[in-house]
């Protein structure tokens, strides 16, 4: 089983997990992208749910499998959220924001109690790191910000794509921050947000309880609950 294969698998399991009158955050990334297939499928045969999405492709997506959408001017608590992520540690904090969307899923993450994070057995390890954490920052000055967040002992490199310098749904840079072993996420993520120019950081510290993971020997998904 490819990883492709098994970030399907566990976003279907996931899909399970949403009960009919629930409003739903929905995250972003390619395992999110096997999910909204998922979902749309039960709307087609009847399940009345409302997503938030956590990124303009996230909503894209949900048009076009006609998952009805709300936002935070209806509702003010998500009964659930599903998403991915980049890097889940025995804790269940996790670096996330490899997609970009760190800010909005952030937000989305906050609003629930019940934040599941779906990912493939590569993605859980010992210690967080190895993936480049993600990091968003005003563009204006962004490079006194990468500066001082490298005092912090990382390399930033700052995020490109196709068009030139990435940009955020909310129009800020990404910083690639390589610390390769994040002894102390928590105190790494206070000592990062309070760095002027950083807005938001891809660390997601005891937001979540319940992650799933597709593991390929069995070909089983794993609830793990913290
Ligand atoms: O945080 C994210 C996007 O900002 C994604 O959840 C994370 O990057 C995992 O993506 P994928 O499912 O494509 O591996």
């Amino acid at each position: 089983m490819n990883q492709d294969d098994l970030k399907k698998r566990v976003a279907y399991e996931a899909i399970n997990y949403i009960k009919d009158g629930m409003v739903v955050g929905l995250g972003t990334g390619s395992t999110m992208y096997y999910a909204i297939q998922s979902l749309g499928e039960r709307i087609k045969e009847g399940l009345n749910i409302k997503g938030i999405p956590t990124s303009e492709k996230t909503a894209e997506w949900a048009r076009s499998n006609n998952i009805p959408l709300t936002d935070f001017s209806e509702v003010n608590h998500l009964d659930l959220v599903i998403d991915g992520a980049d890097e889940v540690d025995e804790n269940f904090q996790l670096i996330k924001g490899g997609g970009g969307a760190l800010l909005r899923e952030k937000i989305v993450a906050n609003a629930t109690d019940q934040f599941i994070v779906i990912i493939d057995e590569s993605k859980y390890v010992q210690i967080l790191g190895e993936f480049k954490l993600p990091v968003e920052v005003v563009p204006f000055g962004w490079e006194v910000t990468a500066r001082e967040i490298e005092a912090l002992g990382c390399n930033a490199t700052l995020r490109m794509d196709n068009n030139g310098i990435f940009l955020t749904d909310n129009d800020h840079y990404i910083l690639d921050c390589d610390f390769k072993v994040i002894n102390n996420p928590e105190k790494l993520n206070q000592d990062l947000i309070s760095i002027v120019g950083v807005v938001e950081t891809g660390l997601f510290i005891n937001m979540t309880r319940k992650v799933l993971i597709s593991y390929s020997n069995s070909g089983k998904v794993i609830e793990m609950n913290n």
